[in-house]
């Protein structure tokens, strides 16, 4: 079973070849990390899974479906979401406002009657699991401006669980923030996974290699390998390319 699969992706920027005919199959209720050097290609790979960028070539599947010719808000109701582009924070309205429009958003026609929609006990309770999933609880109330570096980027993925995904792009989720509140968002993806699909793109090597199920390598564009955090720590050329002493 596949639950997003790429074969062949290829995208050229003029004469560079950034995405180089990359295959990837990734599994249902799998955390994949994907790695590599600065300019490997990993940004521009997640901008095509999510719509907002048109490879060269190739094919992009979600549970078997071919998604190539979906926008990206037509992904998104097909349960693909990227974790900061769901729809914007708006800094007057609390946590839990943000997260229940972010439910609403994810339903084609339903902005035109957002207003007595807050109200709906589905809906509501919807935001409140995505809130509590991200863990903000406790800022349910609190107006999203007033909101830390690190609660703002939780509020980013809750409206993302808001939207009930099936499976999420993460770019980055921990750039720009302290050790505490990294900590905190490796913690919540360990909180979620199983439950959702992740394709994460990091960094931080050591919340890469406590997260992944599988991570690939990816170096000028090209997938290096594919495995486990172990057969990834243990591979030769990996180490050698990329990790070098980090795999220590
Ligand atoms: N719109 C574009 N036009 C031309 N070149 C681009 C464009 N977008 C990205 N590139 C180039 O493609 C290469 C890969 O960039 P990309 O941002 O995907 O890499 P990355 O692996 O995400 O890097 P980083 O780890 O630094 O975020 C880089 O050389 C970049 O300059």
């Amino acid at each position: 079973m596949v639950a997003l699969q790429t074969e062949g992706l290829v995208k050229r920027f003029g004469a560079l070849l950034v995405t180089d005919h990359v295959s990837l199959d990734i599994r249902p209720g799998e955390l994949h990390a994907v790695i590599g050097p600065n300019g490997a290609g990993k940004t521009t790979l997640i901008n095509q899974l999510s719509g907002e960028l048109q490879p060269s070539e190739g094919r992009i599947r979600l549970d078997g479906h071919d998604i190539g010719a979906l926008s990206v808000a037509q992904r998104a109701r097909a349960g693909l979401l990227r974790s900061y582009q769901i729809t914007s924070i708006f800094d007057e309205f609390s946590v839990r406002e943000n997260a229940t429009l972010a439910t609403l958003g994810a339903k084609r026609n339903a902005w035109r009657f957002w207003r007595p929609m807050l109200a709906d006990a589905a809906v509501r309770s919807a935001a409140d699991e995505a809130i509590a999933a991200a863990g903000l609880t406790a800022q349910a109330d609190i107006p999203a401006g007033e909101l830390a570096y690190g609660q703002r980027r939780q509020l980013e993925l809750a409206m993302a669980l808001a939207a009930q995904p099936k499976f999420l792009l993460l770019d980055e989720p921990m750039a720009g923030m302290s050790v505490q509140e990294s900590a905190a968002v490796i913690a919540l993806l360990h909180s979620l996974k199983r439950r959702y699909t992740i394709l994460l793109v990091e960094h931080d090597m050591d919340a890469v290699f406590s997260l992944a199920d599988r991570i690939t390598v990816l170096v000028y564009g090209r997938v290096l390998f594919t495995g486990t955090p172990a057969e990834i720590r243990a591979h030769p050329e990996v180490r050698a390319v990329y990790l070098g002493e980090e795999a220590d």
